[in-house]
């Protein structure tokens, strides 16, 4: 244990950890001082969450070691969460607290979602916390998360890591998580902030260490770097915006989807004439609607619509295998949970929607075509490491989401419904889902963009629809069209 108070919170010495085949951290030094944010930055796969796991003892180092100060406790926020899906806010924020063993007192269940409330509210809009949590959105699962790490400290000199925790947030919602990890950190908490987008890297860190191939390349404070600088470290690359590789696809062509009166949800009253070729974005608040689209669009959220029809026909009992059939994919943004096989290798979950292609009657797959088809989309989605037959599961949470959009993209659908595509992944890998997004436009695939990241659509789309108390509060086109537009009409500014 570090003795004095001076020292830091944390303190890691030369950490190693290697998987069959790769070394995951290489000799890692850090240290989290009392009352300072530091930024830990790294492409996917460069060792972010396995130094995280290894210091919550998911892991064991294979050398080095950490100490603490006195009385310095850990928390973390994974990118899964570590929720209970089947149960609601309250009593997964019981379970963190002595309340979970106060099962007789009948008083229980009311106190526990009055904590719940007052956690919760601290970070935005109140929602059900009675409700399970795998009915809540993205975003609201996390607020779930970090009100429970962030719940019964006794002291503030503790280490908060949060691992890519905005990547379902709203802009607003993320400068609210902003205050209170400052607040924590102006009282002498130690936060670690994990996260790929550099802008926010920018207004929230005091220090960023980057990593690249679990080595630590850089550890300095952030005032004196410069973003071209953090990009080429992360990316070990030149800098190039990742929004700047070619001009949204643009060439309306036939009708894809039309809709009128589409309502489930939180959504009513949603009308579309989505043309191929078009890339046209959903934006909104949390609670806006904005998340529901995709999924009623897809089928895989109950809906009603008066008119919904796919090219020229019209789809009257719409589900995920209907919409599949009629050329509709989906990419959803818990791709953990909703996307992939976690045992299957990720050649198979690359190319298991489609077999049919590297099947011929009668005989087995032909797993020579089939492992040149998944060679083929790790070399262009550059996925890490280039291993097609390890389990997905063992692929960093940016790599996941590379194979996934690789492979709804591969069928050439009519509709591409992407929610949240960009969330978890690095710069490199955003330019490149935004490359294949525009050549599959190019090539005449019609697609939503439902994103919390308002410059992502304002650099993608060729409009984009915002909605607002569930219906679509405005259209933004052509010069209209920006960054700032779009945070105004979401929240209503002039
Ligand atoms: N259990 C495991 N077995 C084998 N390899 C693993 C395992 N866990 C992680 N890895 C590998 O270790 C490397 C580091 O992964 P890690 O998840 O720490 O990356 P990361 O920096 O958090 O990435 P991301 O930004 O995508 O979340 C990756 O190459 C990953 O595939």
């Amino acid at each position: 244990m570090l003795e004095d108070r001076t020292q830091p919170l944390l303190r890691v010495s030369a950490l190693l950890k290697t998987f069959p085949g790769l070394t995951a951290l290489d000799h890692l030094d850090l240290e989290v001082r009392s009352g300072e944010i530091l930024a830990l930055v790294g492409h996917n796969g460069s060792g972010k969450s396995t130094l995280m796991k290894i210091l919550a003892g998911v892991y064991t180092a294979d050398g080095g070691a950490f100490e603490t100060a006195p009385g310095t406790e850990l928390h973390f926020i994974h990118q899964d969460l570590a929720l209970i899906e089947q149960l609601s806010a309250a009593e997964n924020l019981a379970l963190r607290s002595d309340e979970g063993a106060a099962g007789l007192s009948p008083y229980r269940e009311r106190r526990i979602r009055e904590h719940a409330r007052e956690l919760i509210t601290r970070f935005g809009p109140e929602f059900d916390v009675t409700c399970p949590l795998h009915q809540l959105s993205p975003a609201q699962r996390a607020v779930v998360a970090i009100s429970r790490a962030m719940d019964g400290w006794t002291h503030s000199r503790n280490v908060l890591f949060l691992d890519e925790p905005t990547e379902s947030l709203h802009r607003s919602e993320v400068e609210v998580l902003f205050q209170a990890v400052r607040r924590l950190a102006a009282e002498g908490a130690g936060i670690v902030f994990v996260s790929h987008r550099l802008d926010e890297v920018w207004s929230l860190a005091d220090r960023v260490v980057g990593l690249r191939d679990g080595q630590k390349v850089i550890d300095q404070p952030v005032v004196e770097m410069l973003e071209t600088q953090l990009i080429e470290i992360v990316t070990g690359a030149p800098h190039e915006d990742a929004g700047a590789d070619g001009t949204p696809a643009s060439a309306a062509g036939d009708r894809a989807l039309h809709v009128r009166g589409l309502s489930g949800g939180s959504v009513t009253n949603f009308d579309l004439d989505l043309h191929a070729g078009e890339i046209v974005g959903i934006a909104g608040t949390l609670g806006s609607g904005r998340e529901a689209v995709p999924a009623l669009l897809y089928g895989s959220m109950e809906a009603d619509a008066e008119v919904f029809e796919a090219g020229e026909t019209p789809l009257r009992r719409r589900t995920p295998a209907t919409s599949l059939r009629h050329g509709i994919t989906f990419v959803p943004a818990d791709r953990g949970r909703l996307a992939v096989v976690r045992d299957f290798t990720a050649r198979e979950n690359l190319t298991l929607p489609h077999l049919a292609a590297t099947t011929r009657a009668f005989a087995p797959i032909d797993s020579r075509a089939e492992r040149a088809e998944a060679a083929g989309a790790f070399a262009e989605y550059e996925v890490r490491p280039a291993r097609t037959e390890q389990r997905i599961a063992l692929f960093s949470g940016g790599n996941q989401q590379k194979i996934v959009i690789a492979r709804s993209m591969h069928r050439r659908p009519r509709v591409l419904l992407l929610d949240e595509p960009t969330q978890g992944v690095d710069v490199g890998a955003k330019s490149a889902i935004y490359t294949a997004v525009r050549r599959g436009a190019a090539a005449g695939t019609a697609v939503i963009v439902s994103s919390s990241d308002a410059k992502e659509l304002a650099t993608l789309c060729d409009r984009v629809l915002v909605m607002r108390d569930g219906e679509v509060g405005a259209e933004l086109t052509g010069s209209q069209l920006t960054e700032r537009a779009i945070v105004a009409e979401a929240y209503g500014l002039p």
